[in-house]
Formats: C-alpha cells, structure tokens, sequence
C-alpha cells in the first residue's frame, strides 16, 4: 500500500522535512531534480537531443531550472522560457538561485515568441508552471502559455503534476498541459488519479527525492493506493480444510427474464475462493442457473413463502451480496426491508438494491451490520440527489460524505474506484481498464467482495482489496482477449490469474 496526498499535505511534508529534519529547501529541490532527470533519462533510454523547459516563477519553477543544468550536463541542448517571469510573477528565493546557476552556465532562455512561432522543434517539452503551489484559476496570459505548450510537437513530460491541475481532486483550474508522463516526488497526488486529472498528467512515476516517511511526524495519511503487496492479505487456504471452511456465502439475486446478474455473482464468487454459495432467486431462474453454475446450491420459493424462506437463509450466511438483477418492483422492496431489518453478517448491496434504496436511505440507519455499498455514479447519483457530472467530478469527497453520513463503506465505481471506508480511510484503485466497462462487471465485483467477507475478512479491508482483485482480473483478462471483445465472463476467468501474479 502506498499513500496519495493533497496538495497542502505536500506542503506539510515539505515543512517538517524543511523543519524538523533541517533539511535545506535547495537540497530537496536538487535530489528532486535529479531523481527527475534520471527518471526522464531511463524512460527515453537516453535518447534525447534537445529539450524546451517552460518554468513558472515558484519552486515548481525552480525545479525546472534546476533540471535545465543537470539535462546539460548530461550533453543535452536545453531551452528555458522563463514563462512565469514574463507575465511578471513574483519569484521564489529558490527559483532566483537556480535562475542565478542558470545564467553563470549561460543556459539559453527563449522568449515566448519563438516558441508560439514553432520556430523550433524538441524531443521533449517539461512542464514546470505550477505544481502543487496551483492555487486557483490560471487565466489571462499564463492561460494561453499552456495553450502554447500543448500545441508543441515532442515528448510532454510534467514537473511533479501538469499545470492546472489540482493537486487534491484533479481538477482542471482554467486549463492544463496535457502530459504524456509525469514525473512526481516522493508521493502520488490525488489529483494525478481522479478525473480528469488523471487524462492530463498520463502515466504518473513517483520518485523519491528525500522525503520519508518520518515526516508525517503525527498527521495521518488518509489516502492510499493498493499494491501487489497487498494481495498477501487475502484469505489464507489451510492444508486440512473443506468447503466448509471458506465461508457460507448468500447471493440474493435475478428475477424473472434477468438471470446473468446471478450467474456472474456466484461464478466470481467461487472463483475467489468461496467453498459455499447459495443463491437465493426466483423459480423460473432454476435451469439457467444450474446449467451455468452447477456448483451453487439454488434456493427458491413461492411468493407466500418467500419471506420466511429468506429470513432462513439469512441465518445460515455468512455474508450476503443483495441486489444484482432483483428489478424495483414490489417483490425487491419487500425484500430490501426484509434484508436490512434481519440481516446479522457482513451485507453487500449493489444494483437494483441501491435504486430501492434511493427512495428510502434512512433504511441504511435501521441496519444492524457492516455494509457496502457497490455504486455506479448514476446510482450514486439517485442515492445522493445529486447530478452525475459533480459525482464525476467530486468522485473521492462523494464516497467520503456518503460513508461517514450512513456509517458505511462506499465503494463508488468508476475508471478509478474510489473506496471510502467509515474509519476515514479511503483508497483510490488503479488496477482495471477500461474494457472493464461491460454488462456484469458490477455483478462480478458484488461477488469477489461477497466472498472476500464470507472468508472472514474484515469489510474496511474486503471491499479495497476486492475492487483492486477485480481490476487485476480485468488486467489479465486483457492480455487475454483485449479490450474491445472484453465481458463480464472474461473477468472472471481473469481471477484465476490473480493468484499466479
Ligand atoms: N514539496 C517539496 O518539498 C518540494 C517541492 N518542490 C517543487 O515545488 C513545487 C511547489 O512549489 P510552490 O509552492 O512554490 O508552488 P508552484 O511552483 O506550484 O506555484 C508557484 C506560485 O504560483 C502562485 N499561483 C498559484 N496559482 C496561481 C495561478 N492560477 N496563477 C498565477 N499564480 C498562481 C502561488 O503563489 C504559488 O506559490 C512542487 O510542485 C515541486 O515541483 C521541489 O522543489 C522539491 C521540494
Ligand atoms: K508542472
């Protein structure tokens, strides 16, 4: 695991590094920019001649001048724009150091004409406006300086983040450059992960530059990211075991003309590990089901029955996904109740439960269990009141605000899931792709993280590592089928690589 920080986050560490651990600002910014330097070097296997560096006027800025000097050094023709400078921004102490290195080196400054003129052409154009200093809208001359950039030919390579984009949510302030790499200190920023934050500063590489851990002396990171590492978390397999030891899962799903939802929950399920699933359906799901998935017990009912039919089931689980395929008809709702008021075990609800639920949230409050909650924005959405466009666009403080309001975790899914979970941690997942963007890759997710919990993992760890093992099984489905052709069946397939990797 790996943690993401704000912008002002950064520049807490910056100051306890600065501070407390008396570490000179120019000494951070030199390892900065030759962690940058080596990085650039190694991704273009040192095949680069020339070089245009546009530098705003702070320590991003700075970074720029000092990366300017160290590229030459390394027989690289450099060109500064002293972009920040001529719209007439006040400068860093720092930034004046390096400007004053710079000038003794007689490093070659352009002016912006001849770069807008396209007189020239460089291998690779670095970014170094603004970094996590960007504190509000660019505007007015500074605006068009990134228009500028952008319309450049050659490689575009970001300074820690690409400018214009907030550090904490990815949002475009104004406008942005529009990064083929990014390379980053110490930390990601979350704004280099969320949307569309993420679309500008393309692939993102974190390189240390002397910042360690030590320097969040009592803050608490609260942002993180899952890693490889991570998957030893998941439930371990004893020697001397049986189906019985892998926990008692209960998939309440499908209703009439709506089956798959069912098949792709259990099937994941199994595929994750899970030694019992039971689905609870309706009759007419009876041949699908067992043809698909022969290995999942099926249980039905009349609708006089139904109820207490439920009500048993609920008792026997050990976790229970609610919701893929069950529609929003009367039948759904009174199973929605049923499922809230009775249900003792860690409980998954996704899909059509969610659309009940939008209705009535305060029944969240009723529930006497863990729950997460699996939606899509246009469910996050309904359930919220809120336009799909501000979910997209407040994607991690949606899933936070819903979780810390209903006591739940909120898995909220899109490119990047953002998982929010009620004791204040929240993980932004980078596995997946987006051929993952297929009928029944919700129903796949309800069940991995389904049977995650009816191993016994904890729901605060089940719901990150599951949407993170989801993802991986999409990566691996991937290589198998690409993304086009990519379905819901393919995921799962995709799980049984995930232990391997
Ligand atoms: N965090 C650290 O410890 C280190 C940071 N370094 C660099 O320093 C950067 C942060 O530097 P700064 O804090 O100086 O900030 P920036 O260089 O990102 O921005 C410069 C200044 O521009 C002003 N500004 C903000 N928004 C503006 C807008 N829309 N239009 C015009 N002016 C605006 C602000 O006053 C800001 O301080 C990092 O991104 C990184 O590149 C490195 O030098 C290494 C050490
Ligand atoms: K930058």
């Amino acid at each position: 695991m790996r943690y993401l920080v704000s912008g002002k986050e950064m520049k807490l560490l910056d100051q306890n590094t600065s501070q407390v651990f008396h570490v000179p600002e120019l000494v951070l910014m030199e390892q900065a920019s030759m962690a940058f330097v080596q990085k650039l070097l190694l991704l273009k296997q040192n095949k680069l001649s020339t070089a245009l560096i546009a530098c705003g006027s702070g320590n991003n800025g700075g970074d720029g001048l000092a990366i300017a000097r160290l590229l030459r050094e390394q027989g690289i023709f450099v060109f500064v724009w002293l972009a920040g400078e001529e719209e007439g921004h006040r400068t860093s102490s720092s930034y004046d150091v390096q400007k004053q290195i710079c000038s003794a080196y007689s490093i070659p400054v352009v002016q912006k004409e001849k770069v807008s003129a396209g007189e020239a052409s460089y291998d690779v154009v670095i970014d170094a406006l603004f970094g996590t200093g960007l504190s509000r809208e660019i505007s007015g001359e500074l605006a068009n300086d990134i228009d500028v950039l952008n319309q450049l030919s050659g490689w575009k390579v970001a300074v820690d983040i690409a400018s214009g984009i907030c550090s904490d949510d990815g949002a475009v302030l104004g406008t942005a450059f529009r990064a083929d790499d990014t390379i980053t200190f110490s930390f990601g920023k979350k704004g280099q992960y969320l949307w569309p934050g993420n679309e500008y500063c393309g692939k993102v590489h974190v390189v240390s530059m002397g910042i360690t851990q030590e320097s969040w002396l009592d803050h608490k990171p609260h942002t993180a990211v899952l890693e490889p590492e991570d998957l030893k978390k998941l439930p371990s397999r004893m020697a001397h075991t049986n189906k019985g030891s892998y926990g008692k899962l209960l998939i309440i799903a499908g209703s009439v003309n709506m089956s798959g939802a069912a098949c792709f929950c259990a099937k994941a399920a199994y595929r994750m590990g899970s030694g019992l699933v039971r689905v609870f359906t309706c009759e007419q799901n009876r041949l699908i089901l067992q043809t698909k998935v022969p290995e999942a017990v099926l249980v039905t009912g009349q609708e006089n029955e139904e109820e207490t039919l439920l009500a048993e089931q609920l008792q026997w689980a050990d976790a229970v996904v609610f919701g893929p395929g069950i529609g929003t008809g009367q039948r759904a709702r009174r199973m929605t109740s049923t499922v809230l008021a009775q249900c003792r075990v860690p409980l998954v609800l996704d899909a059509d439960a969610l659309n009940i639920i939008a209705d009535q949230p305060e029944l969240l409050e009723q529930a006497k269990t863990d729950i997460i909650l699996t939606p899509h924005p246009g469910e996050m959405s309904r359930l919220t009141k809120k336009p799909v466009s501000e979910i997209l666009t407040t994607l991690e403080q949606s899933a936070e605000t819903f979780a810390k309001r209903f006591h739940v975790i909120c898995v909220l899914k899109d490119f990047h899931t953002v998982t929010a979970v009620s004791d204040g941690m929240t993980y932004v997942n980078l596995s997946g792709n987006n051929g993952m963007a297929t009928a029944g890759s919700g129903d796949v997710l309800a069940g991995v993280i389904g049977s995650l919990l009816a191993q016994g993992m904890k729901a605060e760890e089940a719901a990150p590592l599951g949407v993170y093992v989801h993802g991986l099984a999409g990566d691996a489905a991937k290589e198998k089928c690409g993304v086009r052709g990519m379905m819901a069946s393919d995921i799962i397939e995709g799980l049984k690589e995930v232990e391997k990797s």
